[in-house]
């Protein structure tokens, strides 16, 4: 096999070249014009090694990404009471759906989706003002990733602020089943932060170190979550991490991922590696068309999917 640094080139310089790109987000102003062309992808080892290629050190939205840090942030707080006001099933239907929570007593279907999410930054707004929230989950990435340069986009944050109104449907209508417990502008104040946070892919790679080793940050050898938590949010990103389009990207590349709409995927190699892809235009189920496919690419070419057969292991 070539060595990682090559692998890496090679599909950058592969994707530029890559005639059907997907479609840039429109729903949300601040995304649309964000430029197609654009690809970037960081791989951080197991050892700490970081390669990079195209874009990579370009700040992006993370979107959706956000959604697996919250989470974390949500279980290191109030633990296994997450679960008791969200589920832990695929949801088969797109990321903004409203659909099962009519049926479903208003507990949505996984974290990833947004009603999920929303009522995850519902927890974490807990007793504070949506200020401190934000303040937490923007410190807790930083320090994911080891870098202070993360910040909130407020251009985008306000754009989400001013077109997101299925999002504030879906708070509303949780809000109804009580599985929203603050004002709905309270709690979507929250997640439209976490979501127009802004990272590069370098920044991204580095900051789900700990999800490809067993909830430990390898940098400092610190814990961030127990390795059971890790594993179980690994299994979410799998099964979840892609809504709709997650059977297909689990066929395709075979590692947990979870996708935004500003193009980017976070994708893990337990024990291997901790991966960030963007390339902003989307395919039809809002997942990064490219994104995939060079992730696809990295898997077919280095044998990292999980369900690969570990050879003399
Ligand atoms: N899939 C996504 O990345 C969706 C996130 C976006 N902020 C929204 O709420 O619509």
């Amino acid at each position: 096999m070539p060595g990682l640094a090559t692998i890496i080139a090679e599909i950058a310089a592969e994707m530029a070249e890559a005639p059907h790109r997907g479609m840039v987000a429109d729903y949300i102003p601040a995304l649309a014009t964000v430029d197609p062309r654009k690809f970037g992808i960081a791989v951080v080892e197991a050892d700490g090694t970081c390669h990079m290629a195209g874009d990579a050190d370009e700040a992006f939205s993370i979107q959706s990404i956000s959604k697996v840090f919250s989470l974390t942030l949500a279980l290191g707080s109030i633990g296994d009471k997450v679960w008791e006001r969200v589920g832990r099933e695929p949801s088969g239907t797109a990321f903004n759906s409203i659909v099962q929570l009519e049926t479903e007593a208003g507990i949505p279907r996984n974290p990833f989706i947004n009603a999920g999410a929303i009522v995850i930054a519902d927890m974490i707004l807990g007793n504070h003002a949506p200020r401190e929230a934000i303040g937490e989950i923007l410190r807790f990435v930083r320090s994911l990733a080891g870098e202070d340069g993360i910040f909130v986009d407020g251009a985008v944050a306000a754009a989400e602020q001013e077109t997101g109104f299925r999002n504030i449907a879906l708070a509303n209508y949780m809000r109804a089943f009580g599985n929203i417990r603050h004002q709905v502008e309270l709690t979507l104040g929250v997640y439209f932060n976490q979501c127009a946070l802004a990272m590069s892919c370098r920044q991204l790679a580095l900051a789900g170190r700990y999800l490809m080793a067993g909830g430990i940050n390898p940098a400092t050898g610190h814990s961030v979550i127990s390795p059971r938590r890790a594993r179980r949010i690994n299994a979410l990103m799998m099964t979840c991490g892609h809504y709709d389009g997650s059977g297909e990207f689990a066929f395709r590349v075979g590692l947990p991922g979870k996708s935004g709409v500003g193009g980017g995927i976070l994708a893990i190699a337990p024990g291997r590696a901790s991966i960030a892809v963007w390339s902003p235009g989307l395919n039809a189920r809002g997942n990064s068309q490219l994104g995939a496919l060079a992730l696809e690419r990295l898997v077919h070419r280095t044998g990292w999917s999980v369900f690969e057969p570990v050879v003399g292991g």
